[in-house]
């Protein structure tokens, strides 16, 4: 697809330290492409800079971390109007579920490139409020709340780990009330997590085969314990892809968790707060770019 006018939205703060600009204008000066660029700041995030542009720019571009990424789907959810992403993160989950290149200069070039299409992807509605990857309750929220961006910076992707060890020591199982396409199941875990995404940011190593952002379901995934012998069956499950008794996996469309108490958790990349959270598929209705033949 060739656009003549593109806007790139910049997070400086994400985690990648490296010249955009620069590669914004080695690729882009020999091209018939108008661009335009606005850079985020803790009081102009990327979903205003979004919203602001719909109607205005043929492609709206992010350069930043999922938390970014996360934040222009939520402006776009429903709207015609496509994103491209140039990975700029730490973990760039999304990015390596879309099979775009790592290197920001290559994602350029592909989006310059025109050997691309426009497809609908899914997202999930939790309480009301649009998200990309998943919704995460238990020491997977605490996780990614603890990883602060001082560790982020001196670790990379390390930090979720340093900090999945921190969290692990402090925590209590959680009684779940789960109401899954209908039907009622309660469990006590320490984490729950209900991803449209797959990848979890390593290399490819997924949640478990078969999850996708096209799939039009949902999968729950609850971890039962955290004795160090469950997290390392757990790390098992994710590299040779398969269930174990510490995981517990449905796939679905729809599902109603009641926790009892407000409990807070992580949308994407924000933490709410509530004692029951809806959450359902919204199948194809994010346009996003990616290459022709992923
Ligand atoms: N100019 C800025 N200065 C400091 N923080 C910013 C700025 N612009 C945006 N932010 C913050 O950056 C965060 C989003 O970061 P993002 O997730 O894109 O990158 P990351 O943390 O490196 O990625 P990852 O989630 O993959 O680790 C938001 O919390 C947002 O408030």
């Amino acid at each position: 697809m060739q656009f003549n006018h593109i806007h790139v939205i910049i997070n400086p703060a994400a985690g990648k330290e490296e010249p955009i600009l620069s590669y914004l204008n080695t690729v882009l000066i020999d091209t018939d492409i108008h661009w335009e660029v606005s850079v985020t700041t803790p009081d102009r995030e990327a979903f205003d800079i979004a919203r602001s542009l719909i109607g205005k720019t043929q492609l709206i571009v992010i350069y930043g971390g999922d938390g970014s990424i996360a934040e222009v789907a939520r402006a776009l959810y429903g709207c015609d109007t496509p994103m491209a992403i140039i990975p700029g993160g730490t973990a760039n989950v999304m990015s390596k579920e879309l099979g775009i290149p790592q290197q920001a200069i290559e994602a350029i070039r592909l989006i310059a490139g025109g050997q691309t299409k426009v497809i609908g992807i899914d997202m999930g509605m939790a309480n009301d409020t649009p998200f990309l990857l998943r919704v995460n309750l238990g020491i997977m929220a605490d996780m990614i709340l603890q990883t602060s961006r001082d560790l982020k910076n001196s670790f990379g992707q390390l930090a979720y780990g340093i900090s999945a060890i921190q969290t692990l020591v402090q925590s209590e199982p959680t009684q779940f009330k789960l109401l899954i396409d209908g039907k009622e199941f309660t469990e006590e875990g320490v984490a729950l997590t209900v991803t449209n995404a797959g990848n979890i940011g390593i290399s490819d190593f997924t949640f478990l085969p078969d999850i996708n952002v096209t799939d039009s379901y949902l999968d729950v995934i609850v971890m039962n314990n955290t004795d160090l012998t469950s997290l390392l069956r757990v790390a098992g499950t994710m590299l040779f892809q398969t269930e174990s008794e510490v995981l517990k996996h449905w796939r679905c469309k729809e599902v109603n968790i009641t926790l009892g108490q407000p409990t807070s958790y992580i949308c994407d990349d924000s933490e709410q707060q509530a004692e029951t959270i809806s959450i359902k598929i919204i199948p194809g209705v994010l346009k996003i770019l990616v290459a022709e033949n992923h």
